[in-house]
């Protein structure tokens, strides 16, 4: 896709699985990779993506890190010594009841995904980009939206109370843009499509709800975490018509109660998908972020 190709960068998309939406984006300076990965500093990061669209909106991408990722190649404050490479994600979906496909639609592209299949394929992808590139837990985690749930999921799912895929490197960042966190407390507030997409995913067991809920968690955010930086950003636009204030607040809450002081930023501006579309605001966060693990 000629959007993907951005000045300066070397783009790559690589499969993860079978399934069409198995893949994975990936922006590299372009600069001999083999170099830049055996002399990067050890205080160098990935950069990775989860987009959002309530986990069944096939209008949501691995494209929709492009612009994000070109502020941040633009940036004095993310120098190519600072940044790895980036990386953008994608996961199978659910059915969407605007997007149906018709019945003789190959499996490889049918939108049939169920939790936990969305979070077993982002564990996928990071272990796929783990054993090509060597990540460890050299990367920051951005997730916008439903995103924001696969992101805190990743850390989740190295407790035995998630479990959903073999454990990974966990991330030295994550950062969480209009996220949901709080399925039960989300869908008490607005109720239609929410809880259309919720019991979609999920189906319509509220303690299933809870059990996949960063802000529910069974577990300890700090302890399953581990020893390392735990770097948490959650940042909000109050211009955002579907990802509400609440929503960001029960999770800095919860994360305090577990030990971990996230980084809260309420005052982003913009409507919900205008965050990325636009990606200036992403790409700050993510310098904001690098800027902190870098500190000695
Ligand atoms: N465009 C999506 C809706 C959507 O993305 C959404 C709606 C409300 C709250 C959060 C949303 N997306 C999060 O990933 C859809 O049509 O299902």
């Amino acid at each position: 896709m000629s959007s993907a190709h951005i000045p300066g960068l070397n783009y790559t998309s690589l499969q993860y699985g079978d399934h069409t939406l198995q893949r994975v984006a990936v922006w590299q300076f372009d600069d001999d990779d083999d170099t830049q990965e055996a002399h990067a500093p050890a205080s160098a990061y990935w950069i990775i993506f989860v987009h959002g669209g309530a986990w069944r909106d096939p209008r949501n991408t691995v494209d929709d890190f492009v612009p994000p990722v070109q502020h941040m190649a633009a940036r004095a404050d993310l120098p190519k010594s600072a940044i790895r490479g980036f990386a953008s994600l994608d996961y199978r979906l659910s059915p969407h009841p605007q997007f149906p496909q018709d019945p003789s639609t190959p499996a490889k592209e049918l939108h049939n995904a169920r939790h936990p299949d969305h979070i077993r394929d982002v564990v996928s992808a990071l272990r796929f980009l783990d054993g090509k590139y060597g990540i460890g837990n050299n990367y920051v985690l951005i997730g916008h939206s439903a995103g924001g749930a696969l992101a805190h999921q990743v850390v989740m799912n190295s407790d035995a109370s998630c479990g959903w895929a073999p454990a990974v490197p966990l991330p030295a960042a994550l950062i969480s843009i209009s996220g949901i966190h709080d399925l039960r407390g989300m869908v008490a507030r607005h109720g239609g499509i929410y809880e259309e997409f919720t019991t979609g995913v999920f189906g319509p067991d509220k303690q299933v709800w809870d059990a996949v809920s960063p802000a529910t968690f069974a577990g300890n955010f700090k302890d399953v975490w581990g020893d390392g930086p735990r770097l948490v950003i959650l940042a909000n636009s109050a211009e955002d018509t579907l990802i509400d204030m609440p929503e960001l607040d029960v999770m800095e809450a919860r994360l305090i109660a577990d030990g971990i002081t996230p980084i809260a930023i309420r005052d982003l501006s913009l409507e919900h998908d205008d965050i990325w579309r636009e990606g200036t605001q992403v790409a700050a966060l993510v310098a904001k972020a690098v800027a902190k693990l870098q500190q000695p």
